[in-house]
């Protein structure tokens, strides 16, 4: 699913959010929305799923496309299973041995199979976030729509659940868009990133990240370069 979004502007009454904005979203890659907090990023995704309407612009390619959701908050129902709340979100095979085996080939490949039939209340927050990206790619979504799903979690955790969803990712790759304020999620994830100004928010600069995903480490002369260019466009 590609997404084209042309001078893209969005009012709250007299509060100008986005100020114009030229996005493009391809096929299958990961396009990441970096800005200042409050800057209207997650008024950007509530466009992509029409519950936002802009004042101005031109959105293609969303027209009866489904989405997958990833939020900070895993939000899994409490009252199923990890394999129940995979299952939940694949309404639409009615199937129901294709409905397993989809189940049962996510949890594999988030190495939850050993998990299939805890409940969330057992789980740690990384674990449930985990099962949230399952979920994600579980639903036959179009597009995958993050809203800074690594944020509250202590570093090694994020830094084990961006593996985890670039692992993933990597097998079957889907169109995604994450927003985050976050410069070292935004490297370490994004094939094209556009950065943000303060609200209303202009493009301040997309660049890709040009670095194969295994070899994006902080401290290396490369990433470091990133760093600074998108520390200094943000401050
Ligand atoms: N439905 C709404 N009605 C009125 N104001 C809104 C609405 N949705 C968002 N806003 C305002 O628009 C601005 C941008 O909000 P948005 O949540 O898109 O920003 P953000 O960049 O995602 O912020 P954060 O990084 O803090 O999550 C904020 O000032 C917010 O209060």
């Amino acid at each position: 699913m590609t997404v084209d979004i042309k001078d893209l502007t969005v009012s709250f009454g007299d509060l100008k959010v986005l100020g114009g904005l030229d996005l493009h979203f391809p096929e299958k890659e990961i396009s990441v929305v970096l800005g200042p907090s409050g800057c209207g990023k997650t008024t950007i995704l509530n466009v992509l799923t029409s519950s936002v309407s802009p004042r101005r612009g031109s959105i293609e390619g969303i027209e009866g496309k489904r989405f997958s959701y990833l939020f900070q908050e895993p939000r899994l129902l409490p009252w199923l299973t990890v394999e129940g709340n995979l299952n939940f979100v694949l309404d639409d095979i009615s199937d129901k041995r294709e409905r397993e085996a989809l189940c049962r080939r996510v949890l594999k490949m988030t190495g939850l199979s050993d998990y299939a039939s805890w409940y969330p209340g057992k789980l740690s927050g990384g674990m449930k976030q985990r099962v949230a990206i399952a979920r994600a790619f579980a639903h036959p979504s179009d597009m995958i729509l993050m809203d800074e799903p690594f944020q509250g979690l202590d570093l090694k955790r994020k830094l084990s659940l961006i593996n985890q969803f670039t692992d993933v990712w990597e097998k079957e790759k889907r169109s995604a868009v994450m927003v985050t304020h976050d410069i070292g999620e935004a490297i370490r994830l994004a094939d094209k990133v556009y950065v943000l100004t303060e609200k209303p928010a202009r493009l301040a600069d997309a660049f890709t990240i040009d670095i194969p995903r295994p070899e994006r480490e902080p401290g290396t002369k490369r990433y470091s370069e990133y760093e600074k260019r998108l520390y200094d466009l943000l401050s």
